[in-house]
């Protein structure tokens, strides 16, 4: 077994590959599970547990592939990563003919006799999904839609007959394989996104249980924020209720997400300082990270540089005035938030 990095994934389960590319997935220090987090991952759970497949839809940054890995950790049962490809076939997904064996025997048991008897068998490698159904592996297929829906084909019947067809093992009395009764599938999938992504076939969504992700409460993203970014909550919270104002103020209501409040989190744990406009390190990592990007950026074209000073005065200025607002109502309430 070797470790592999799924950190730089940016996932939050300890993991270790294994010979047959599964991964044993293990509970992380770095998931944060607030209320809102355990009650979609109870959900979840309660599914798999049925028996179902969960698909978890929501917009980018919405922590979807953080908890199917949160989640398939629980099920205690060995991974496997799919990333959904459009470049992916069925093959690639169940498996192909990887070559031609051929035996040969020969027997000269009688010295004067010899014998030769010939053998030939089309060699078939399993690939990943063939593998998760034999062994009851979990498999976790983030963004299936990127895939082309013929690719995901083969899921329709393990979804609900429990049956894979392998085409090419028929006529080696191997054609369908009873999927293990340990089998789950996870599937991720962002509806928002248009570029790059496929129509997933009706036929298969309604073999699974979709749960619908937005993103999380404000707590939850300081929670976050305050354990990925590296900074006291005092910061977290200055840093998500920036992004968050910045998400209510622009066109797009999914733009900037959990990780931009990650990032200047980060940024502000790696240079110091608070996050406040009299502190240019926070100023030019909300510009360069909330600001507008290239023609093919995920950013909005309206957060200029400019239009980010502005949100980030307006942020100040909304800063002071509850301030002065509780200190004129006294010390008893200091509960009011964003
Ligand atoms: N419960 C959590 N605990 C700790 N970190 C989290 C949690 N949920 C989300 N994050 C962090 O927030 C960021 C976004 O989460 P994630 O990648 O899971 O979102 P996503 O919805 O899968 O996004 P995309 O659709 O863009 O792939 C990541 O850096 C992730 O580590």
């Amino acid at each position: 077994m070797s470790a592999i990095a799924l950190a730089s994934l940016g996932q939050d389960a300890e993991d270790f590959s294994d010979d047959d590319g599964s991964i044993a997935l293990g509970p992380s220090d770095a998931f944060v599970s607030s209320p809102a987090v355990q009650e979609i991952a109870d959900r979840a759970l309660a599914y798999l547990d049925a028996g179902y497949a969960v698909h978890f839809s929501g917009p980018a940054g919405s922590g979807k592939t953080t908890l199917a890995f949160h989640v398939a950790a629980q099920l205690g049962r060995p991974s496997i990563l799919l990333h959904g490809d459009h470049e992916f076939g069925s093959s690639d997904l169940i498996g192909r003919e990887s070559g031609y064996r051929r035996s040969r025997v020969v027997d000269n048991y009688i010295s004067s006799v010899v014998k030769l008897q010939e053998e030939g068998r089309a060699l078939w490698t399993d690939n990943r999904i063939t593998t998760a159904c034999r062994l009851g592996h979990t498999i976790i297929y983030d963004e299936f839609n990127r895939s082309k829906p013929e690719a995901n084909n083969p899921f329709l019947s393990i979804l609900s007959e429990g049956v894979l067809n392998v085409p090419g093992l028929h006529g080696r009395g191997e054609g369908y394989i009873k999927v293990h009764p340990h089998f789950r599938a996870i599937f991720t999938s962002n509806p928002v996104e248009y570029a790059g992504v496929y129509r997933a076939q009706d036929a298969l969504l309604d073999r699974m249980i979709t749960l619908y992700f937005d993103h999380y409460d404000r707590d939850t993203e300081v929670a976050i924020a305050a354990k990925k970014g590296g900074v006291d909550q005092a910061r977290a919270e200055k840093v998500v209720d920036f992004v968050r104002l910045c998400r209510r103020q622009g066109s797009d209501p999914h733009y900037p997400t959990l990780r931009a409040s990650i990032a200047i989190a980060r940024v502000l744990a790696a240079r110091g300082g608070e996050a406040s406009v009299s502190n240019p390190v926070f100023r030019w990592a909300c510009r360069d990270i909330l600001g507008r990007g290239s023609q093919n950026s995920a950013k909005p074209a309206e957060f200029t540089a400019d239009v980010v000073d502005e949100l980030l005065l307006q942020f100040e200025l909304e800063a002071l005035e509850r301030a002065q607002r509780m200190h004129a109502q006294g010390p008893a309430n200091h509960s009011v938030h964003f």
